[in-house]
């Protein structure tokens, strides 16, 4: 029988990853897993390489050395559609909803991934696409009532508060099931309440499949909604551990926490 180690799910690895622009190195020999059924946080400062080292996992960049593997398959020669389809969802620094569809739709979208016939029969009345339709609606609207958004399913984004098309976001991006959500400082232009409020619908969402990753700057969110964070500095990993951990770690507070965790 399998002990409780090796039942768990997919780990996602970084192993000894690193990026170069030109001459200027971004990421130096970055290794760091993250596991399913936790939130893990990847903080730093200003140009540490956190955005990077998601575009190394999404498949936007590619890495000029290491290894980066999702419970043991390599995800080197797959491309971002590829890592899409395999479970990668991410959502960006920027809210990017469509601003032409209503919040349901704008969440059907993010369903496509899973979708027999493809994404524009999800959209168009094309009749091969019925109930594929009807079902992707009924389970976006499903996940609109997790996250409390359901009296919005037919507004466009323009209309909602920040907060609120920042969760209409994230609705989108666990749409497709993801086994690996990515979030690029989700409470960027969100106001205390909305921040609270955002940690407490992020918390809500860990489940013993998935692996939840946050870059942020607002150390509250951080440290209440993580279980375990990685630390970055120049493209380094500088430290590791959970919340209290890296609250102490006298290098993270010399390089980070000391002028920003006040
Ligand atoms: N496409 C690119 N071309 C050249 N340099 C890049 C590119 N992408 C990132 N960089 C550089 O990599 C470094 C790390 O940037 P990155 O955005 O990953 O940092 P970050 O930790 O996410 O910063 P922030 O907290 O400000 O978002 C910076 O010096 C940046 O200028």
């Amino acid at each position: 029988m399998l002990d409780a180690v090796t039942a768990t799910a997919a780990e996602l690895t970084v192993e000894a990853v690193s990026l170069s622009f030109g001459g200027h190195r971004v990421l130096k020999e970055v290794s760091m897993d993250f596991r399913p059924g936790q939130v893990t946080g990847l903080i730093g400062p200003n140009g540490a390489g956190k955005t990077s080292l998601f575009n190394c996992l999404t498949g936007l960049y590619r890495p000029q050395q290491g290894r980066i593997a999702l419970g043991g398959q390599s995800l080197e020669r797959m491309p971002p559609a590829r890592r899409a389809r395999a479970g990668l969802s991410r959502s960006f620094q920027h809210v990017a909803l469509c601003p032409e569809l209503d919040v349901l739709e704008n969440v059907m979208f993010g369903r496509a991934r899973l979708g027999r016939s493809g994404w524009a029969d999800a959209f168009l009345p094309l009749p091969g696409g019925r109930a594929e339709r009807a079902e992707a609606r009924a389970a976006a609207m499903d996940v609109l009532r997790r996250l409390d958004l359901a009296a919005f399913s037919d507004v466009t984004p323009a209309g909602l508060p920040p907060g609120t098309q920042r969760l209409v976001e994230i609705a989108r991006a666990i749409a497709s099931r993801p086994r690996v959500l990515l979030l690029d400082e989700p409470a960027a232009g969100l106001n205390p309440a909305e921040t609270r409020q955002l940690t407490a619908v992020l918390r809500g969402l860990v489940s013993p499949e998935l692996i939840i990753v946050v870059v942020e700057h607002d150390m509250d969110l951080i440290m209440q909604l993580c279980d375990r964070i990685h630390v970055l500095n120049f493209g380094q990993r500088i430290a590791s551990g959970t919340p209290a951990e890296i609250r102490a770690d006298p290098e993270v507070i010399r390089v980070y926490l000391g002028d920003s965790d006040d």
